[in-house]
């Protein structure tokens, strides 16, 4: 089978370098493209050292004219310029799998409209484990109702921008959808002052940063006289990797634009 040509965004960066990794041994797929900021300090260097798998011939560029030659795009960039990104996949007509957390509403409603003219899956989180625990969240809220105390704790690597994370906002909603409410009425972000009693039927969030922790999400449910803890924890970064190539994969499938989620390609709906 002809293998799937794919172009990396963020190619200098954390992730960027794992999808990079986990390609070279992938028969599925084929890199054509490292993309990157301008002038960023890797610039020009080969993509396959920089993952440290070996010299593959493809440097890190940030001229997505290349993206001529890409079936999909993976892109695990920064948000700041994420509105950019999508109208250059949209006008290469490139379908995308957008990994990037931390941007804001106007960014979030960019990528929907986009979405109505390409295949966009976007997730917070690609491991599979984490989309599961998100539908058994949802559910347990559903069955517990507004008797539940919920809070969701995460904790990442100090190198982490955005808090809350993408995922404990994609647990939120989950948790908010179990009780037939939008996130955005019941959340309740900082705590920090004197006043800061959890109000019932609001969804708490609380954020750790220390050390190279990977990324673990707890969610808390809590009844009198019992509680859930639903908890999940990434050992090495490649179970992202591993799941953006699967979502990828999906994502070549798709003939149809549209708004995907993981949620989509494991059949949790
Ligand atoms: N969906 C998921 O499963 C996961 C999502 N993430 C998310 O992916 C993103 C990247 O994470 P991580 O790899 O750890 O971050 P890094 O900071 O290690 O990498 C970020 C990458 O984006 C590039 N970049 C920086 N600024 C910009 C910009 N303004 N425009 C475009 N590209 C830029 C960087 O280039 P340079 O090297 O030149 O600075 C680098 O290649 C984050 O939003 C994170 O939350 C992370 C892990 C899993
Ligand atoms: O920045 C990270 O590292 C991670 N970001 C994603 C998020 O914001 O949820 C996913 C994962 O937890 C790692």
């Amino acid at each position: 089978m002809k293998p799937i040509n794919l172009a990396v965004v963020g190619a200098s960066g954390r992730m960027g370098r794992q999808i990079v990794a986990a390609i070279e041994h992938a028969t599925d797929f084929k890199l054509v493209a490292a993309l990157g900021r301008a002038n960023s300090a890797a610039e020009g260097v080969d993509s396959g050292i920089l993952a440290g798998c070996g010299e593959n011939g493809i440097k890190v560029s940030a001229d997505f004219a290349v993206l001529d030659n890409a079936d999909i795009v993976i892109d695990f960039a920064l948000p700041e310029t994420l509105t950019e990104r999508l109208e250059t996949y949209k006008n290469y007509g490139v379908a995308a799998v957008i990994c990037t957390t931390g941007f804001d509403d106007e960014t979030a409603a960019n990528m929907r409209a986009v979405a109505a003219q390409l295949p966009i899956l976007y997730a917070a989180n690609t491991s599979v484990g984490i989309n599961l625990l998100a539908a058994l969240t949802e559910n347990a809220s559903r069955v517990l109702g507004s008797d539940a105390d919920i809070e969701i704790l995460e904790a990442h690597h100090t190198k982490k921008k955005d808090a809350p994370s993408g995922t404990a906002l994609l647990l939120g909603e989950s948790a908010a959808r179990g009780r037939g409410k939008n996130l955005d009425e019941v959340a309740a972000y900082d705590r920090n002052g004197v006043d800061q009693v959890h109000k019932a039927g609001s969804i708490g969030f609380a954020s750790i940063r220390a050390g190279d922790i990977v990324g673990e999400h707890t969610v808390y449910l809590v009844v009198a006289g019992e509680r859930i803890e639903l908890t999940h924890r990434v050992a090495n970064r490649s179970t992202f990797a591993d799941g953006a190539l699967r979502a990828a994969a999906w994502l070549a499938k798709q003939k149809n634009a549209g708004f995907y989620a993981m949620k989509d390609m494991l059949g949790l709906d």
